[in-house]
Formats: structure tokens, C-alpha cells, sequence
């Protein structure tokens, strides 16, 4: 025989009705069952809230009456609902319509009863609470018979005998072991229906078995008559790796034992709550959770013992609200008798400890308990200590709230070295700050108490490192989405798939902006329609998108900087601080004053957070982290000398008697490789920031002002006032542009923006390179950097390639994640 147990939602309308009948006419075709149901959903609590509105003469609990009323009422129209062309079928109807209303107007006169004397006693409570139960079995028993299915009604408060501790009664299993037996043994009913929660004392009055009371009832039952199985059913798949709400990657667990049950039951889905389900546990009987929405789900299924290849962990569980309490002060040490102290006042006050650690030096003892008891455990332990406190043996009780515990869970963990060392080194990875930590002797449960604004971030790295372990998601927070960012998103939308399945790793872009409006979300921006969405998106902020990424809270989360603004460069501190990455392809912080680039590398290696800046020389060349390789290597950079701009190496390999200087620049900005500025580029300054940069990358702490530039623009432009003004002087002074050309092709040689660095000391200048010079030939937009070091102190190490362009910059941008997702 199976017993079967039904809860709120799954008998909380007439389409889960529906569900369940077909459940159990398919289930008893092969056994006999017993099914416990619980009160339609919600029904308990509008019972409570009539009540207590009652008891405080407020007469709107007659409301809450006719809520209930038509809530039965729509659940009996809906499974009646093709009564009108059936004579049977109407005549149950009416008989079941005239039962439940026959019931509430009991359930009427108590709560009428309960305003006039003002009163809601634990035994009326009790009484009252039963109308639950009743009411739903009584519905899904006559349709069950209308529908000619087999069935019997048995009230459990024939079967199941407590004391007289209302609300939550102690079960006399003596008596009930023996109603169990006798009358399952003189049933032959394929189906006997029975209402959950409810009991009686031996003395006869109506009591109910306290939280889990429909679970306790179709336990003892299982557990009396020896079953083959006790099923419960609910409105998720099973028990899952974690909580589902925080984590979507958490997916049911098909088999767990007894223990792993107990220890994960704890989080999320509250699908079984263990000391209902002590009297199976006790018979071995097998417990099957399963969904009553989706019946061909597998569920999980809890025994004694699981496979024994199975999965060291087996899940994740999370309490919430809890309060750390410290009790600490030298006077502890060596002295016996300051635990018994400290517990026994807890218990006293019927405090319920969750975790406890003590430091082998005993100066301190750490307990959590719940948020709501911190209080008053303060003001008892306080006073027990009085004496201590005074005499400065030991400190007033600290108290830490808004925490949370977080439990890595599995029977299997035991002897099975790494996975504390997985567990912390995952939380530290993910600047997940750890206030306590606890592991019994049994290893089945490794437990630490964190931030509640970390319990996701936790959560979601945890599964990752212990479910999914072959993928790795990156949260990027793009700003800037103009000519390189645009690029950067779609070779993010083209690569997801291949980067998933050949690399494991998961890039989501969770947010975007522009300098107008910007769009978090959680579950990733839709790369197909991010435009539109962006358009429709809040009024851009820096502080409110830092804000949004901060609150998410996700693990490896990135910001990845695709402007050229000032203002966006100024809030990487801001990030770091938080562990969150930071790319940037904007060249501003890494070629700003120095303490700024000093103080973010410090941040980056003081948060754990990355700072990676790849693109500020070389678009997509890896020169930043070659140049980075030979110095960790050991090696000591003498001389750089480069072509590091992409739009004046591009400018002057096209610019020639034939063209005009205008039209060449005009061309680059169009090809997008100038700056949004182009002034920056043909000002000299962003080769100065970019020859600077290598410069401070290979240890030497320069300025901006330290640099030696050789200008070659007019006066006129370079005081234009705006972009357009700029313009105009270069038509106006063709003919002086067309002379520098001229005396370089007079002596065959190329025009070429030049950087060097020689022994800490930088300059940048427009050069005429002879034939035979490695810059000489050097093609369209590309860049060519030669570092002379100690190793390569003659022939140079050479990076040459295209220099500038959106393409190219996004795919060195790219590869900074990647260099993140990989680490
Ligand atoms: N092009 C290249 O070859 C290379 C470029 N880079 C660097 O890439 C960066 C971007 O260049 P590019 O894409 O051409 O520039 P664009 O002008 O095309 O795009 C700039 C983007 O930044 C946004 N933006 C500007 N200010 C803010 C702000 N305060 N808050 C939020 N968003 C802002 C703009 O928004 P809105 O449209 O609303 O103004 C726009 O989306 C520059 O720093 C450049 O130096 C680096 C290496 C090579
Ligand atoms: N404008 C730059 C590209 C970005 O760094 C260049 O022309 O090289």
C-alpha cells in the first residue's frame, strides 16, 4: 500500500483537482492508496485571519467568511462544471453544494461566537483550523464518488489520538498505531480519503498537529501500516540542488538519503519539513516528492542509502535571518561552566540555536540564531553575565544581524578531501566576506554565515563550482555602446553559443548604457533587440548603473568601460571595491594622473577584482600583455619604439599630392579610427597617453607633462574652438599640409607619428623615415611596437598589426574578458 499526500496548491483549484483525481485513478489501479490532503490553498490562513479579526471585534472578518465561501465555491463550480447535462452528475452537485454549506455556517456560527465572547482560545483555534482540512477532503471525496472512483472517507480524527496540547498536539502512537491498523486492515477500498492536520484527545476534542500537520498525518499512517511508500506531492519537482528562486540553474535531485533530506530541507521550496517525517524515517519507508503540475517530473526520491557513486554534494541550502552573536573576553579562557551558562539561558528562553563555533583558544564562543530572537537573547545573556561583564572578564554580547547561513550538503563529503577547500576558495573568489564557520564530525555539512547581500552570489558560485562545474558565467555591465561598443555586443551575440559549448564559459550581457539612458537585467540583455531596449531603458547614470550592478550582486561580474569620457573613467575605484572587474578599451585612468593608476591597481589586487586595459595601446595587439609578461619575467624594458596611432599611420599612408589632408582624416573618422575627438589623434595626444602607458607598465612613474611632443598642426587647429572648426583649418591650410608631404617624399622617406621611450624618457613626433627602417613600409592602419630589452637587446621584439578600428578594438576588448573568464 502508498500513501499519498496532497498540499494546498495541489488541491487549490478545480484544474489541480482535476490533477490529482487522474493521479490517484492511475496510481490505485496497481495498489491500494491512502490520501491525505491538506486545506485548499491559502484557506488556512484566511481561517486564521478571520479569526483573529473576530476576536478583535472587527467586522470585517465576515469579509474574510465570504472569501472563503467563494473560494469553495468556485472549486466545486469548476469540477461540476458539466453538471447541467448529467441528472447524477447535478445531483451530486447539489449534495455536495448543500454539505459544504451545511459546514460553513458551522464555521459562521464560531466565528460569531468568537466575536461576541471576544476570544480565540488555543482549543477554539483548533477547532477552528479543522474546517480546512474538512472542507477540501469532503469536496475532492464526492467528486471522487460522482466520478464512480472507489473510494472511502475516513475523518483522521478517528484514527490519529493526541493530548490536549492544542495547536500543536503530541501524537499517543499507542492508541493511533492500533485505529491505523484495525481499520486499514478492514478496508478493501482502492482509495481511502483522509483529511490532513487533524487529530483528536483522548478525550475527544479536536486538536491539530502543528506545522507540517498534513506530512505528520500521512507519516503516521505510512509508518503504522508498514507501506511501501509514502509520496508527497507538491508544486515543484523534488528537493533541488539549491533554491531554485535565487539560483536558475538549480535542478531537482532524483535520489538522497535520509540524512541529506533532513540537512537540505531547510531552503526554498519548504518541501518537507523532517520532524513530520521522523515515523518513516524510522520504518525505512521510502518518501517520494513529486509535483503534482508536472506528474511525469521524476521528483526525488529519499531512502536510506543512494548510490554509492553518486556525487559527493548534493546540494546547497541556505537559512535566512540570522543573527550572529559573539561571546568573548579572556576572562573565559581555561574556566569551565561559561557554555552551560550561555546554553541553558537560551534554552530557557526556548531560543533555538542554529550553529555554534568555538575558537580552540576559548576566548570566544560564536552561535547564530534567528533575526527575530537577537534581541532578547542580548538583554538574557547580558544579564546572566552581569557579574563577568562588570569585573571586564568578558564583553557585553555582540550582535551581528542580516546574516545568513549557507550549507554545502552531502553524506558522501565525508572522507573526501577538497570540497571545504573548493567551497571557501569559491567564496573568497567571489569577495564573499565569511563571518563564521561550522562542520560536524559527520562531514556532511559544511556551513558558513555570510551576508544576506551575499547569499545569491554565494549561492550561484557555489552551484557553479559544485553542478556546473564545466561553465563559467561572466556578468559583463557594458558603458558605451557607440562605434566600438556596437561591435563588441554583436561579436558577444555571434560567439555565446561556441564560447558555451568549446570553452565552457557563459558570457550575459546584464547591463548597457549610453550617455542617455541605461537597462540592467538579471537574467541578460536579449542581444537580438538591445537597442530597443536600451532606447526604452531609465535616464543613464553613473552612480545609478554602479547602483544596479552593485544590488545584483552577481558573480564575476565585469564593467567594462567603451567611452572616451572622463566621468566613466573616475568610477573604476567604485568597482573594484565591490570585486567587480573592470576593462576598459578608454585610456583616460591608465594615462590621468599617477596616484589614480597606481591606487586601481592596488584596488584590483586588494579586491580580488581584475583591472585590464588591453586596448589602450594597440587596439586589439597584445603588446600590454606581452610588455606585462617580460616584465613579471624578470626582464627590464631599455627602449620602445613604436607607431602606436592607427588613424595617423592611416592618414599618412594616403595622404599625398593627389589627396587632400581633409579628406584623409575625414576618411579615417569615418572608417572609425579616430578618436570620437579627432583632435586626440591628431593632436599627438593619444599616442602620448599610449607611449605613457607602456611606459608606466614597465615601471616608470610618469606624467602626462613629462613627455616631450613635437606638434605638427597648424596653430589654428590647434586652437579650434569645436570637431567642425577643427575641420575648417585643415582645408585652410592645405598647402601647409601638402609641404610636409612634399619634404618627405623629396628626401624618399614616409611620414610616420612616432613614440619612443629610451630609459624614462618619453617623446612622440611626426618623423621622416627612410627606405630600409622597419616603419618605413609599414600599410594602412596598422601599428608596430619594438621593445629593446635585456633579452632582446639587439634585435627587437616586434608586435605589428592593424592599430585602430571598432572591429579590432572589440576583439581586444573580448579578449580582456576572456583573459578574466579564464582566470
Ligand atoms: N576606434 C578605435 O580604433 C579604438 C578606440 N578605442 C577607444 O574606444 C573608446 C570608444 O570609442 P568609440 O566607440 O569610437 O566611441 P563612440 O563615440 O562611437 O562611442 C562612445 C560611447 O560612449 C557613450 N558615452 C559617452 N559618455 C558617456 C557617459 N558619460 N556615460 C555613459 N556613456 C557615455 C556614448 O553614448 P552617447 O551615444 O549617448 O553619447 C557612446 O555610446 C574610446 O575611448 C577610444 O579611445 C581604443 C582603441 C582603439
Ligand atoms: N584613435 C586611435 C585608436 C584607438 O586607440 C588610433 O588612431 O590609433
Amino acid at each position: 500500500m502508498k500513501i499519498l499526500k496532497f498540499g494546498g496548491t495541489s488541491v487549490g483549484s478545480a484544474e489541480n483537482i482535476n490533477k490529482v483525481i487522474s493521479i490517484l485513478e492511475q496510481q490505485s489501479k496497481d495498489t491500494n492508496i491512502a490520501v491525505v490532503v491538506s486545506a485548499v490553498g491559502g484557506i488556512t490562513d484566511k481561517l486564521l485571519e478571520a479569526a483573529n479579526l473576530a476576536c478583535n471585534k472587527d467586522l470585517e472578518y465576515k469579509q474574510t467568511y465570504n472569501a472563503i465561501w467563494s473560494q469553495h465555491s468556485k472549486v466545486i463550480e469548476g469540477l461540476f462544471e458539466n453538471s447541467d447535462h448529467d441528472k447524477n452528475l447535478k445531483k451530486s452537485h447539489e449534495a455536495l453544494y448543500d454539505l459544504i454549506s451545511e459546514k460553513l455556517n458551522e464555521l459562521k456560527s464560531l466565528l460569531d461566537g468568537i466575536y461576541l465572547i471576544n476570544e480565540l482560545s488555543p482549543k477554539t483555534k483548533d477547532k477552528l483550523l479543522s474546517f480546512g482540512e474538512a472542507l477540501s477532503s469532503t469536496i475532492i471525496y464526492h467528486t471522487l464518488k460522482s466520478r464512480q472512483v472507489d473510494v472511502a472517507y475516513k475523518n483522521a480524527q478517528e484514527l490519529i489520538v493526541t493530548d490536549s496540547n492544542f495547536n500543536n498536539a503530541i501524537v499517543n502512537f499507542e492508541i493511533t498505531n492500533i485505529n491505523i491498523q484495525l481499520y486499514f486492515n478492514s478496508n478493501s477500498n482502492a482509495i481511502v480519503l483522509l483529511p490532513g492536520f487533524v487529530s483528536k484527545s483522548v478525550h475527544g476534542e479536536i486538536t491539530t498537529l502543528g506545522r507540517g500537520g498534513s506530512d505528520y498525518t500521512a507519516a503516521i499512517i505510512a509508518a503504522a501500516i508498514d507501506a511501501d511508500e509514502l509520496q508527497i506531492w507538491t508544486d515543484v519537482s523534488g528537493m533541488y540542488t539549491t533554491n531554485p528562486k535565487l539560483v536558475k540553474q538549480a535542478a531537482p535531485i532524483v535520489e538522497l538519503s535520509y540524512q541529506e533530506a533532513v540537512e537540505l530541507s531547510h531552503f526554498g521550496a519548504k518541501v518537507l519539513y523532517p520532524p513530520t517525517v521522523m515515523p518513516v524515517l524510522k520504518k525505512k519507508i521510502p518518501i517520494v516528492i513529486k509535483n503534482t503540475l508536472d506528474p511525469e517530473a521524476l521528483g526525488t526520491t529519499i531512502t536510506e542509502n543512494t548510490q554509492p557513486n553518486g556525487s559527493p554534494v548534493k546540494g546547497i541550502s541556505n537559512i535566512e535571518n540570522i543573527a550572529l552573536l559573539t561571546l568573548q573576553g579572556n576572562g573565559m579562557v581555561g574556566v569551565p561552566g561559561f557554555g552551560k551558562r550561555l546554553f541553558e539561558t537560551l534554552a530557557q528562553e526556548k531560543i533555538n540555536i542554529v550553529l555554534i563555533t568555538q575558537s580552540s583558544s576559548e576566548h570566544s564562543i560564536c552561535f547564530g540564531i534567528s533575526d527575530n530572537d537577537a534581541k532578547r537573547a542580548k538583554e538574557v545573556i547580558d544579564t546572566v553575565f552581569e557579574y563577568e561583564i562588570q569585573l571586564l572578564k568578558i564583553d557585553p554580547i555582540i550582535v551581528e544581524t542580516d546574516l545568513s547561513i549557507i550549507a554545502v550538503i552531502g553524506d558522501k563529503m565525508k572522507n573526501h578531501q577538497g570540497i571545504s577547500g573548493k567551497m571557501f576558495s569559491t567564496l573568497g573568489k567571489n569577495n564573499v566576506n565569511i563571518r563564521a564557520i561550522a562542520q560536524g564530525a559527520s562531514e556532511r555539512n559544511i556551513s558558513a554565515i555570510i551576508h544576506k547581500n551575499d547569499v545569491k552570489k554565494a549561492l550561484n558560485s557555489l552551484h557553479e563550482q559544485f553542478f556546473e562545474i564545466k561553465t563559467k558565467q561572466i556578468n559583463l555591465f557594458i558603458t558605451g555602446v557607440g562605434n566600438v561598443g556596437e561591435r563588441l555586443i554583436e561579436q558577444i551575440h555571434q560567439q555565446k553559443s561556441y564560447l558555451k559549448e568549446n570553452f565552457k564559459i557563459s558570457l550575459k550581457i546584464a547591463g548597457l548604457s549610453n550617455s542617455r539612458t541605461m537597462v540592467v537585467n538579471d537574467d541578460g540583455i536579449n542581444l537580438k533587440h538591445w537597442k530597443q531596449q536600451l532606447e526604452n531603458g531609465e535616464k543613464a547614470s553613473l552612480k545609478g548603473f554602479l547602483n544596479h550592478v552593485k544590488k545584483l550582486n552577481l558573480r564575476n561580474s565585469v564593467f567594462v568601460d567603451i567611452t572616451a569620457n572622463d566621468a566613466v573613467a573616475n568610477i573604476y575605484g567604485d568597482y573594484l571595491k565591490h570585486s567587480i572587474s573592470v576593462v576598459a578599451c578608454n585610456k583616460i585612468a591608465c594615462s590621468g594622473n599617477i596616484e589614480y593608476y597606481n591606487e586601481l591597481k592596488i584596488l584590483s589586487r586588494q579586491y580580488n577584482a581584475a583591472f585590464l586595459f588591453e586596448t589602450n595601446v594597440g587596439a586589439g595587439l597584445p603588446v600590454i600583455d606581452t610588455l606585462n609578461h617580460l616584465v613579471t619575467s624578470g626582464d627590464k624594458i631599455n627602449t620602445i619604439q613604436a607607431v602606436l596611432s592607427g588613424s595617423l599611420n592611416f592618414i599618412f599612408n594616403n595622404f599625398n599630392a593627389e589627396t587632400t589632408f581633409y579628406d584623409v582624416v575625414k576618411q579615417a573618422q569615418e572608417e572609425g579610427y579616430t578618436e570620437p575627438d579627432p583632435r586626440i589623434d591628431l593632436s599627438g595626444i593619444d599616442v602620448a597617453r599610449k607611449v605613457l602607458i607602456l611606459a608606466r607598465e614597465s615601471g616608470h612613474a610618469l606624467e602626462l607633462s613629462d613627455l616631450e611632443s613635437d606638434n605638427f598642426l597648424t596653430n589654428d587647429a590647434m586652437e579650434a574652438a569645436s570637431v567642425e572648426d577643427f575641420f575648417k583649418t585643415l582645408i585652410k591650410d592645405e598647402t601647409y599640409y601638402q609641404s610636409l608631404f612634399k619634404s618627405a617624399e623629396d628626401k624618399n622617406c614616409q611620414l610616420k607619428f612616432v613614440a619612443e621611450f629610451n630609459n624614462g624618457k618619453a617623446k612622440v613626433g611626426l618623423q621622416e623615415i627612410p627606405e630600409g627602417h622597419p616603419f618605413y613600409n609599414l600599410k594602412g592602419k596598422d601599428n608596430i611596437v619594438m621593445f629593446y630589452t635585456q633579452r632582446y637587446p639587439e634585435q627587437p621584439m616586434i608586435i605589428k598589426g592593424a592599430g585602430a578600428g571598432a572591429d579590432v578594438t572589440a576583439s581586444g576588448l573580448f579578449a580582456d574578458i576572456i583573459r578574466i573568464a579564464n582566470n
